[in-house]
């Protein structure tokens, strides 16, 4: 590994302000012209995990924190809304939230994306309506994943919903939509948005015409009314009404994965980053035109600036990695913190032949098996919670290596580095075990906050705050990188092991189970 750091002073303004939505917490970080942070606050929220399988939030709990963070940016940096020249939202994709337009209520808790209530309702839909049609018009494998078929399961199970939401009183929103209306008004005018990224998660977006697919719409049986306009990513939608940012614009909105793709400059075809949380999310810009793809990932939009036509991205989406880590921790009980299982994994050599497919709820990319369940395999006597530790930091980075060879395959582009963020790239031991799999540099930025700094960037972008992407590209500094120090036949070997492990999951949960 290499340090190239550098800090400097912050400027002295103006500033852009970006709210991040995510997952376990909402942050708002406030940035200067360089791209530097200013001030960060942040706040989790509850998870609510009803039954197996479902995870829910709580949407007004979610606006209450997104004001509290942004509120506290702003204090912390010594600054007023008139030093603010726009907010940036981004946001956890996929998570669904149905409200009452006319109070403001949601109608129910926010159907998060992890949650596999809709795998019945997916396969019901495979059957009658096809898998392809779906890939074909949206990019997207029929899975539970995406917010579609939440959006049907709230239709269909909230007592009345479906009557209100015909008759126009109903609104659908991703928290990309639900934060833009609390932020520009509420019921006193807010604006229903969403934008092309988020819309391209909810397999209800045509992504050739970035429309609305009105047949798909049908088949699912959700009614146009409650559905948000789709506007680009990175232009004014209406400007802030009441709150410690009154009157500042709201002008751009990314799914996170997509806001760190932006934020670690990756504009040109071929570049790629991944960003290791809870789940771990990378996407390739495969530029103007959709790519197909045969290998088990995603086609989704990457970004889409103002009237320029839109920037398309291949994705491999894994839904456990850092969540993984916290199992360990809090599950388990083996570590005391996400730190410690570095130091843990550390003290031995090598795996000692066990391999962790953590397959919690089923696999996504590039297998989308929801009948998978996790394994441990390769037991031994000899296996110690130290190579269980290191087994699974190596199952972060055997499912990247996955993703990256769907990646190649698809897009014909072999992978030159991969420029990485997120919280697990604290831990030295996985990034390098990630370039030894993947058999190139890792490198990650000065600017770990990538998910806010794209937000950010877009909405600097939209109100001229910077002039183009050339002057965002500027502003990435490298902060550290790895390289490959593994042999070739150790990797291979490694791999062949890993995949027998990977084998070893599927089929767990019979059809009537799930
Ligand atoms: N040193 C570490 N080693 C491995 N995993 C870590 C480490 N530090 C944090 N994590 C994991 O990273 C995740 C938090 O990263 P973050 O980017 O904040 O996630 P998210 O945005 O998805 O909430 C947690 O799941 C945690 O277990
Ligand atoms: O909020 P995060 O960082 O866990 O990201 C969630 C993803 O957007 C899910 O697709």
């Amino acid at each position: 590994m290499t340090d190239a750091h550098t800090t400097g002073t912050h400027g002295t303004g103006p500033f852009i302000a970006a709210i991040d939505q995510g997952t376990t917490s909402s942050r708002c970080i406030v940035f200067d012209k360089d791209g530097r942070i200013v001030s960060v606050d942040q706040k989790e929220h509850e998870q609510i995990f009803p039954k197996p399988g479902w995870v829910e939030h709580d949407a007004a709990e979610i606006w209450e924190n997104v004001q509290e963070v942004v509120a506290g940016a702003i204090v912390k940096a010594g600054i007023t809304s008139a030093d603010v020249k726009a907010i940036g939202i981004t946001n956890q994709r996929e998570t669904t939230l149905l409200w009452d337009k006319n109070t403001g209520e949601p109608v129910h808790n926010a159907l998060v994306w992890q949650d596999t209530r809709t795998d019945a309702l997916c396969k019901e839909l495979g059957r009658n309506v096809g898998q392809d049609r779906f890939r074909r018009e949206t990019g997207l494998p029929l899975a539970s994943y995406f917010a579609g078929p939440k959006v049907r399961w709230l239709l269909d199970n909230v007592e009345g919903l479906r009557e209100r939401a015909e008759a126009g009183d109903i609104l659908f929103g991703t928290m990309d939509s639900w934060v833009i209306w609390n932020l520009t008004g509420g019921t006193d005018g807010g604006v229903h948005v969403t934008d092309v990224t988020n819309a391209s998660r909810t397999l209800l977006m045509n992504l050739h015409r970035m429309e609305w697919d009105e047949k798909i719409l049908s088949s699912i049986g959700i009614p146009a009314a409650v559905l948000p306009e789709i506007r680009s990513s990175a232009e004014v939608y209406g400007n802030a009404k009441g709150g410690i940012l009154d009157g500042v614009p709201v002008a751009s909105a990314l799914g996170d994965q997509q806001a760190a793709l932006f934020g670690q400059t990756c504009f040109a075809e071929g570049e790629a980053k991944s960003t290791y949380g809870t789940g771990t999310f990378m996407l390739m810009n495969t530029g103007g035109t959709p790519v197909n793809s045969y290998n088990g990932l995603l086609t989704t939009v990457g970004y889409q600036i103002g009237d320029k036509p839109p920037v398309y991205a291949l994705e491999g989406s894994i839904a456990v990695t850092g969540s993984l880590v916290q199992w360990m921790r809090d599950q388990m009980g083996l570590i005391k913190s996400a730190a410690e299982i570095e130091t843990l994994a550390s003290s031995v050599e090598d795996n000692g032949g066990a391999y962790f497919v953590p397959a919690f709820s089923g696999l996504f990319a590039p297998y989308w098996r929801p009948d998978a369940r996790g394994v441990i395999a390769g037991l031994t006597r000899y296996v110690t919670k130290a190579h269980i530790a290191r087994a699974v930091l190596e199952a972060t980075a055997w499912q990247t290596r996955e993703i990256s060879d769907a990646m190649t395959k698809d897009s014909g582009v072999e992978l030159t580095a991969l420029k990485v963020d997120g919280g697990m790239t604290s831990n030295n031991l996985l990034m390098q075990t990630l370039s030894d799999f993947l058999d190139a540099p890792v490198v990650r930025p000065m600017v770990a906050e990538t998910t806010c700094l794209g937000a950010a960037y877009a909405a600097g972008l939209a109100v001229g705050f910077w002039p183009d992407t050339d002057a965002l590209r500027a502003n990435w500094r490298r902060a550290a990188e790895w390289t490959p120090r593994m042999d070739a036949d150790t990797r291979a070997r490694e791999y062949k092991s890993w995949l027998k492990a990977v084998e070893r999951t599927m089929g767990w949960i019979e059809d009537e189970e799930s």
